[in-house]
């Protein structure tokens, strides 16, 4: 049996080959041994190396050297397809920088919340939306807008997500982006961006998607912390910062912190509480925790108004390729601004008047922002994030109904001047069109080098699967780590990571599979089995203590030596390699070769007189008794 790489499958030879190489030594180097396999050159649609063949049939100490070569082969082959890896994410990294810059780096998308059974007049033709244009106004005076692109009444929260996922894959790639909804009091920005529990927005959906994107990128490893704040009454709160202790039952909220920015624009916020989030349970757990303490209130528009600006700032640090590359930090700022609102409308009185007053202040404070950008002027506050270099998408919200009309307007102009920031945006009609073709010409490559990086990614984790198993069926068969692993822990740590843990291959089907193979007068009687499972314990004990040096101890002559279709070998491996089931990256389960029952279980022909051998007395009693009794049936 062989355990052997290729491009797309791991192959188990048969018996017949097995035999076939068994006279041979040293196994694997007769050219005999590769006739009747697939090729394994690289295809055109495999850019990956083509690789050996290693054999693992051998407990015999005189192929431990090959076991090791094939280990040291294996280790060397996914160093060079990581670094292969490395090349083909950097080239898709710069594709998606050059596609978000081409298409500007602030996009301005307008989402139209549908009817509410709230709303008192329902007068469709007051808002009517169209693929990137929003058409508003009676029939006596009608504005256009036009939009990055336009979600209409009936989009969910999928169709938006699609939009927000090129940024956070930029902001995995090292580039600072913003989210940010904004519009009137009641129109869906905190459903956008939040959503509910069966129609998830786009904060916990980004999470989600930023461990997802990770977990498949296995060329880079990200750390992630999260900070949540909001703008309350012109103040800063922290929304995770923990209760001092004697005030255990009030939402307290550190506030007050104060904003520290540097020459370059750079915003820092003092004293902001940031959280590890190792995974999605734990950022989930944050998340929940930091909206509880946001402030909300009634009023006539929304009965859960959000009173402030709610801030949501992942920090992503992505650890270098290699390891003398200097690790970089991102950062992602997902926004769900307070909504602007005519303060009489909303019925405000007393605290609430107050709160609708500091909102109103501080989206003015955005305009003056977004105005400072648009004439490029020297100063622009924050310019680090919503300026030069980052990725900005900006939501705006509008209410479709007829009484809503003048604040809609208002919204829209605001989003309109945001959208003049990019300078792309004035292009002349034949320039927008080879501007739309080249984006979609690099589109086209990206999604090449993504099924590119997508493969290389299977391979890698399939070799990685071969080696950790060749690595196990190492220590187990010389009861020692190879050396390689002594020398590269951190890639034994690698192959862990990618074996998917699966729930315990029992001894069941293995037994049923092997006896289904057997003619029904060989199937083992209960005393048999006693005797086989007696012997099988005595070669692991054997094994385990097998050092350099004793060779004598598991030889066995000729095809006799230990294969996959012997019992004692199955048992060996069914120590040594537990979890032997892994998924590649398209979910297909590859299983380890003890446990593939699949495979052909013909029982090995053992020819009459062929005794095993072993230094060990005592071993070579129980293993010739158990051949003779096998032999018997013969
Ligand atoms: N696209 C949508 N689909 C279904 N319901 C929506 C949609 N948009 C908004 N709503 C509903 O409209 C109501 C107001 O929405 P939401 O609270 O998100 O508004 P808001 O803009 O955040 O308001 P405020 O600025 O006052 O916080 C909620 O009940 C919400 O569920």
């Amino acid at each position: 049996m062989l355990i052997a790489t290729k491009t797309e499958q791991i192959t188990l030879l048969s018996n017949d080959v097995k035999e076939s190489l068994a006279s041979s030594s040293p196994v694997g180097s007769n050219p005999d041994f590769f006739n009747g396999l697939p090729p394994v050159s690289d295809s055109p649609d495999s850019p990956l190396l083509s690789t050996g063949f290693c054999d693992v049939n051998v407990v015999p100490e005189h192929e431990k050297s090959q076991l090791e070569q094939c280990i040291q082969k294996l280790q060397g082959e996914i160093d060079e397809l990581r670094s292969m890896q490395r090349s083909v994410d950097e080239k898709r990294r710069e594709m998606l920088n050059k596609i978000l810059d081409i298409k500007g780096t602030i996009r301005v998308f307008c989402r139209v919340r549908p009817f509410l059974w709230t709303d008192k007049r329902r007068t469709p033709e007051s808002v009517s939306s169209e693929l990137d244009r929003v058409v508003v106004g009676s029939c006596g005076s009608r504005k256009e807008f036009g939009f990055d692109k336009v979600f209409h009444q009936e989009a969910n929260q999928e169709d938006v997500f699609v939009e927000v996922e090129p940024i956070l894959r930029s902001a995995l790639d090292g580039h600072n982006a913003c989210v940010f909804a904004y519009g009137q009091t009641g129109t869906g920005k905190t459903f956008t961006m939040d959503g509910t529990m069966d129609q998830p927005g786009i904060v916990p959906r980004a999470l989600k998607e930023l461990f997802q994107q990770v977990s498949s990128n296995k060329s880079s490893s990200f750390t992630f912390s999260m900070s949540m704040l909001e703008v309350y009454l012109g103040n800063l709160r922290d929304l995770l910062a923990s209760k001092p202790a004697s005030r255990d039952n009030e939402t307290v909220a550190k506030c007050n912190l104060n904003i520290q920015t540097d020459p370059k624009g750079s915003v820092e916020i003092e004293g902001l509480t940031q959280v590890e989030i190792p995974d999605f349970a734990k950022a989930r757990w944050w998340y929940a925790k930091g909206r509880r303490a946001r402030s909300t209130s009634w009023t006539n528009v929304n009965e859960a108004s959000s009173r402030s600006h709610c801030l949501i700032r992942i920090v992503i640090s992505r650890l270098g390729d290699t390891p003398d590359a200097k690790p970089k930090a991102s950062k992602l700022w997902m926004v769900d601004l307070g909504g602007s609102e005519r303060l009489l409308k909303t019925g405000a009185t007393g605290h609430t008047l107050d709160e609708g007053r500091a909102i109103n202040l501080s989206l003015s404070a955005l305009g003056d922002v977004i105005a400072a950008l648009r004439r490029k002027r020297g100063h622009v506050p924050y310019r680090q994030v919503l300026g030069v270099g980052s990725k900005i998408l900006m939501l705006v919200h509008i209410s479709p109904c007829h009484d809503d009309l003048e604040e809609t307007i208002c919204s829209l102009s605001f989003a309109k001047r945001a959208k003049a920031i990019d300078s792309n945006r004035r292009l002349p009609e034949d320039l927008k069109k080879l501007r739309e073709k080249r984006i979609s010409e690099l589109e086209e490559n990206m999604r090449e080098v993504e099924e590119e990086c997508r493969k290389l990614a299977n391979q890698i984790s399939r070799t990685d699967f071969l080696l950790s198993e060749n690595r196990k069926l190492y220590a187990t068969a010389y009861g020692i780590p190879d050396k390689i692993v002594e020398k590269n822990p951190e890639n034994c740590h690698d192959a862990k990571i990618q074996v998917v843990e699966t729930p315990r291959v029992t001894k069941k089907p293995i037994q049923q599979s092997i006896h289904r193979s057997l003619p029904r007068f060989m199937t083992s009687t209960v005393a048999s089995r006693e005797r086989q499972i007696a012997a099988e314990r005595e070669i692991i004990a054997r094994a385990r203590t097998l050092r350099p040096g004793t060779r004598s101890s598991m030889q066995v002559p000729g095809f006799q030596s230990l294969s996959f279709s012997d019992n004692r070998f199955r048992s060996l491996l069914r120590h040594s390699t537990r979890s032997s089931r892994f998924k590649d990256t398209n979910g297909q389960t590859i299983e380890s070769p003890k446990c593939n029952d699949s495979a052909p279980t013909k029982p090995t022909s053992s020819p009459r007189g062929k005794v095993v051998t072993s230094s060990d007395p005592n071993l070579r009693v129980k293993l010739g008794h158990h051949r003779r009794r096998m032999s018997d049936f013969v």
